[in-house]
């Protein structure tokens, strides 16, 4: 049984036909990016494994069990544009999703609960590089902090899986690889299994373990809407070769991606 099993998934909205026929199976550990033309469906992918979008047909299962149509804390996600409070601290903004699900009327805790929760923040804020920080709010953050910020909230949920929507596209390029150190690091470190869309191949081959181009294989000019997208190349990348034939493989069919 793989760890998480895609059986025959479609998707539409309407008559628009958006992923169609996905089989697809990903074992613990392993990092995902995926990539493919503007509109083919791969945040509707990643939303779909988050439970935020109802599958038209197929199912999704995570270690055995299907994946329930609610976001659920097995499922962290970071996006490009940053989900924190503005007017919370750093700090707050870290144990405000814990402290809800302890106390999920008020979101106040008290004593050793609130003790325990700030001491788990204050190590994933270490980990993603923030500690000098913990005081400011947002808008005092550059991008590159806010994003730390953002990982180390969908970490503090000790998900299984990591979902990566362009999380450093907006991001300045020295910046950027610094993100992609961070993220690397907390990969190896907490054997997490990762899902991470990108516009930028360079990153895909960088940050992946495993590479899914999504496209579609068949064109109806007379029907857009009529055939969905699917994994068309699915390519390991765990080595400098792999890395190597992929890019190669990519070249020759001169897919745009
Ligand atoms: N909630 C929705 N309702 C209707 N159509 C939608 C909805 N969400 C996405 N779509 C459509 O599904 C298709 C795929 O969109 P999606 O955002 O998944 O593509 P994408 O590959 O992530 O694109 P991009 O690379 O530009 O972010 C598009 O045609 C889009 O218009």
């Amino acid at each position: 049984m793989s760890f998480l099993s895609v059986k025959n998934v479609y998707k539409s909205y309407g008559d628009n036909l958006v992923l169609e026929r996905l089989n697809l199976n990903v074992e613990r550990g392993e990092f995902i990016s995926m990539v493919g033309a503007s509109g083919c469906g791969k945040s509707t992918f990643l939303n779909m494994l988050l439970g935020k979008e109802a599958l038209s047909k197929g199912e999704i299962f995570l270690e055995g069990k299907s994946l329930s149509q609610e976001p659920d804390a097995e499922r962290g996600i970071v996006f490009q544009k940053y989900s924190v409070f503005p007017h919370l601290t750093v700090l707050q903004n870290i144990m405000i999703a814990d402290e809800f699900s302890q106390a999920p009327l008020l979101g106040w805790t008290f004593g050793a609960t609130k003790k325990n929760i700030k001491q788990k923040a204050l190590d994933f804020i270490s980990i993603v590089g923030l500690t000098a920080a913990i005081h400011k709010y947002p808008n005092e953050l550059s991008g590159g902090m806010q994003q730390r910020l953002a990982i180390a909230q969908a970490l503090m949920k000790s998900p299984k899986i990591l979902l990566l929507d362009e999380p450093f596209g907006a991001l300045d390029p020295g910046i950027r690889a610094d993100m992609h150190e961070l993220i690397h690091d907390i990969w190896q470190q907490n054997n997490l299994t990762i899902f991470m869309v990108t516009h930028d191949i360079k990153e895909g081959f960088e940050l992946g373990s495993r590479l899914w181009v999504f496209d579609k294989l068949r064109h109806d000019p007379q029907a857009p809407n009529a055939y969905g997208a699917q994994v068309t190349f699915d390519l390991p990348l765990t080595t400098k070769k792999h890395k190597k034939i992929a890019q190669e493989t990519l070249e020759e069919s001169s897919q745009n991606v």
